[in-house]
């Protein structure tokens, strides 16, 4: 078996989703910005200040090359489908979900958010073109696209995990 990751914009659910997934599943969850975090002994704002983001996008990559082989449930940090080696490691390792979220939703959510380094620099203008520029590289890396416009996090949580048990002899 292989790993699950959730792929997605910034406040499209993918940790808050992950981490209930994990419970319905009985497979262990990862959020990949708290495993860097781990590593580099910083938080995500402290990293982006100290070393810039070519080097948090690197410790993505590194993340996703070096991390343990175990049937568990990945929440991706919101920018890693970016990259073409990032899509082709989740793709050959596991079941690739894109969570897809209206902006106006994900607006709501992100905007006074504190911890997420790219909201603090953005205008709403720019994370609206951010969100625009990401969607066709989230599609390019999703086996599956799940949307979640007007359910709940449980709603699309016993999704996922109807759809993760209907595929385990796949995965
Ligand atoms: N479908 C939903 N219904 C209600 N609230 C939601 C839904 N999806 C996400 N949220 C809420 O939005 C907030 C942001 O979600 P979360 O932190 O899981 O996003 P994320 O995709 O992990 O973002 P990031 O890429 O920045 O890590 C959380 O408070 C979460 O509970
Ligand atoms: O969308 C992004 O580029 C990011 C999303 C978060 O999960 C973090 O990985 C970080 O704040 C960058
Ligand atoms: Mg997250």
């Amino acid at each position: 078996m292989k790993k699950v990751y959730l792929i997605g914009y910034m406040g499209s659910g993918k940790s808050a989703i992950g981490k209930r997934l994990s419970f319905s599943t009985r497979l262990p969850f990862y959020d990949m910005d708290t495993e860097i975090e781990k590593r580099l002994g910083m938080t995500i704002p402290e990293i982006f200040e100290k070393h810039g983001e070519a080097y948090f996008r690197e410790k993505e990559t590194e993340f996703l090359r070096t991390f343990r082989n175990e049937n568990c449930i990945i929440a991706t940090g919101g920018g890693v489908a970016m990259r073409r080696e990032n899509r082709e490691l989740m793709r050959s390792s596991g079941l690739v979900f894109y969570l897809n979220a209206p902006f106006r939703d994900i607006w709501r959510r992100i905007s006074t958010d504190r911890n997420r380094p790219i909201v603090q620099r953005s205008t709403r203008i720019e994370l609206e073109q951010l969100y625009n520029e990401r969607l066709p590289h989230y599609l390019k890396a999703a086996h599956f696209k799940v949307e979640t416009e007007n359910r709940t996090l449980r709603q699309v949580t016993e999704y996922l995990a109807f759809q993760i048990g209907r595929l385990k002899g796949d995965i």
